[in-house]
């Protein structure tokens, strides 16, 4: 005998969202003792992932990443959906909750095609669509050009296997859910920031539904919810869109929060950085830092941010 599904999932098809799927689903089902049926996934090709030969920014940004699952959602076809919580945008609508952020996977980028940003030749073609990449590579590695990367995991490093670039940029937690951790070179976030939520996996669920926010709250995981949401404070109090580079990091020290971050102009040739330690839960101190972020940044970065004067 099955259990008949408890718990109606919502993702996106492709193989990093749906190993992230069945990680939730693995989670649920340990927390609460359920067999594997007890979790139905809906996959859906999310608009995103349709249109590949523009950058995001200039077809609509993140909202194409969760617009078909936001519908089934409030629509009540599901219970919940599982985002790459980077890909999320930052406000979001009233009626949806971030139900629980699971134990967030390495949180750094890895390069792949050469074994450090030090050892990239020079004038190096690097391939990747996110401006943070790109903006971050051209500020350390000016000699650099950027050529763009769009698509899944699997894509982009078939790109880079024709050649179409030396080197890119991935995520290490992604590429550790597809099973390929072994992948290019994990680098030092001293050296280089990633982007703000990355590693973190959310699962949505609609505001008014207890049943389902109880079901979620058990795979929750405090630590890495408190980490992500100073990273997402930070880009509500920059405002930023999706055509701005914005860096950061946030982790555990010694009791505390620890946040680095950095803004950067399109061009990479302006650069801004900051840190803070703070008290977990006091987000005031992240806006702070937001508007000294903005006072020290040039013309060029903060018309990349609305709400600025
Ligand atoms: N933008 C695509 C995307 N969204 C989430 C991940 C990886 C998983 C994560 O960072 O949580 C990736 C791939 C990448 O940036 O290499």
């Amino acid at each position: 005998m099955t259990t008949p599904p408890i718990l109606r999932l919502g993702t996106r098809a492709s193989p990093l969202a749906m190993a992230q799927a069945h990680e939730t689903r693995a989670r649920l089902c340990a927390a609460h003792g359920w067999d594997e049926a007890a979790v139905e996934l809906f996959p859906v090709t999310a608009s995103g992932d349709k249109v590949l030969d523009r950058p995001l920014a200039e077809i609509g940004g993140k909202a194409l990443w969760t617009k078909e699952l936001d519908q089934w959602l409030g629509e009540g076809v599901i219970d919940a959906s599982v985002h790459s919580l980077k890909d999320v945008e930052t406000i979001r609508p009233d009626a949806f909750t971030l139900g629980a952020i699971l134990p967030r996977a390495d949180k750094r980028d890895r390069l792949v095609g050469a074994s450090s940003l030090a050892d990239l030749p020079p004038r190096a073609v690097v391939g990747t669509s996110a401006p943070r990449r790109a903006a971050q590579l051209l500020n350390l590695r000016p000699d650099c050009r950027v050529v763009m990367f769009r698509g899944n995991v699997a894509t982009r490093l078939g790109k880079l296997a024709a050649g179409e670039a030396q080197a890119t940029f991935l995520a290490a937690a992604g590429l550790e859910r597809l099973g390929q951790g072994a992948v290019g070179h994990a680098l030092d976030p001293h050296e280089w920031l990633p982007a703000p939520s990355q590693g973190a996996i959310a699962v949505e669920c609609r505001a008014d539904d207890a049943r389902t926010q109880q079901l979620l709250a058990a795979i929750d995981h405090a630590p890495s919810r408190a980490e992500v949401e100073a990273e997402r404070a930070l880009l509500a109090a920059l405002g930023g869109g999706c055509q701005s580079a914005i860096a950061v990091l946030c982790n555990h020290a010694g009791g505390e929060l620890d946040l680095r971050a950095a803004l950067f102009s399109p061009d990479g040739a302006e650069r801004v950085d900051a840190q803070i330690r703070f008290a977990a839960g006091n987000l005031r101190a992240v806006e702070q830092l937001a508007a000294d972020l903005l006072s020290r940044s040039s013309p060029a970065i903060r018309a990349l941010f609305e709400g600025q004067e």
